[in-house]
């Protein structure tokens, strides 16, 4: 129990199914090293812990401070040092909710962990489980699902999957559940209303480099350091654009003097859509696809599905136990692929697994 409704509504549903069920706020970040921004977490675990007490279910927070620095920010950190755009989300997921949280949940003789995402699960007669698309399309959270394993899918548990948002309103309205109004979260789990650019700003030293047009090479100025950007980012680049209705956009990274590659944004602006992409970490929530094949993916949270060819590497192939690569050729060229971001793999409504962007 995050503190939000989507989760507040979850062990309602499950408390009403007449489970035994138990709430747990995850402890992962408190703002200690004042960080600038507002961290509300205390406020949270008051509300967290005031919707557990309505229900009538226990309620603790556990503490996985540790864990959590140690598996999602420094993942956090060392991306953005390294020039990637990483995906904390989706690595909380699967470290985190899925994985050590998980891991304490059994040893205190849990069987399950349920959570407020927007997916469904379905169980299959030989036992095994699929994630589906969230019933609400608008909100559904398969994307940040989509690097769990098939273990962690079967461990898993989406109670409000199959409700549409409003109505999940309504059930906490009903109920008199201290969140029903409460806003919707947004942003990074941990950092809360932190922007990004002022979390890094504390942890990765900047390092100027230059801004160079992609066309000509032309340098047009100077920046703070790579890691403040993201290719198809338009804000914050610093540079006016002399031409009417036109407006300059990341399209790449050179790595060897630091430069920030821009471009007028549009269909042509070179490196910005891709038809092809590479992707290595893959990992499965059903059976690796083996063998070329044509299924869909979502590049990007929030953005629709869409057909892609997914071409295995033959020697390490889409691996069993995961950690594959392979090619990814899109029947339509997509826009800005962030090294280091996510692609999530479908069959229809159905999540498949994931990739890293290469
Ligand atoms: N600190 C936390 N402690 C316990 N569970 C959490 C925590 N943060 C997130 N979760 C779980 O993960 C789910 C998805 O997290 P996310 O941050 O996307 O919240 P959300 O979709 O806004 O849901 P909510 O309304 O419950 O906050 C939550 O619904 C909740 O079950």
């Amino acid at each position: 129990m995050s503190g939000g409704v989507d989760s507040s509504v979850a062990a309602l549903v499950l408390k009403r199914a007449g489970l035994d069920v138990s709430g747990a706020y995850m402890k992962n970040w408190i703002n200690e090293d004042n960080v600038i921004g507002d961290c509300p977490w205390q406020q949270d675990i008051e509300d967290a812990r005031a919707v557990a007490e309505q229900i009538g279910i226990p309620f603790r927070v556990v503490n996985l401070m540790e864990e959590y620095r140690g598996r999602v920010v420094a993942y956090l950190l060392d991306g953005y040092k390294n020039g990637i755009t990483p995906n904390p989300d989706v690595m909380c997921n699967r470290e985190i909710k899925f994985g050590v949280f998980l891991a304490w949940a059994r040893e205190h003789g849990f069987d399950a962990v349920a959570t407020g995402h927007y997916a469904r699960r379905v169980e299959h007669a030989d036992g095994s489980c699929s994630i589906i698309e969230g019933a609400d399309k608008n909100k559904d959270q398969t994307y940040f699902l989509a690097m769990l394993g098939q273990e962690q899918a079967r461990a898993a548990r989406f109670p409000i999957g199959g409700l549409p948002k409003p109505e999940l309103r309504r059930i906490a309205a009903e109920a008199g559940l201290a969140t029903a109004a409460k806003k919707d979260s947004q942003g990074i789990c941990f950092i809360g209303q932190v922007r990004m650019q002022d979390f890094l700003r504390q942890y990765v030293p900047d390092e100027p480099g230059p801004v160079v047009r992609a066309g000509d090479g032309r340098v047009l100025g100077a920046h703070r350091g790579l890691h403040y950007y993201t290719i198809g980012q338009r804000k914050g680049i610093g540079i006016p654009s002399n031409t009417d209705f036109k407006n300059y956009v990341v399209v790449g990274k050179r790595a060897e003097d630091r430069a920030l590659l821009v471009a007028f944004d549009g269909p042509e602006a070179p490196g910005l859509f891709t038809s092809e992409v590479r992707v290595h970490s893959l990992s499965w929530v059903e059976k690796p696809v083996a063998g070329s094949r044509w299924i869909e993916g979502r590049v990007r949270y929030r953005d629709p599905r869409v057909a892609l060819e997914f071409i295995p590497d033959e020697e390490n192939g889409a691996g069993e136990g995961g950690g594959g690569s392979a090619t990814i050729r899109f029947r339509e060229p997509q826009r800005a692929l962030a090294p280091g971001q996510i692609l999530a793999l479908y069959d229809g409504e159905r999540l498949l697994g994931g990739g890293v962007y290469v």
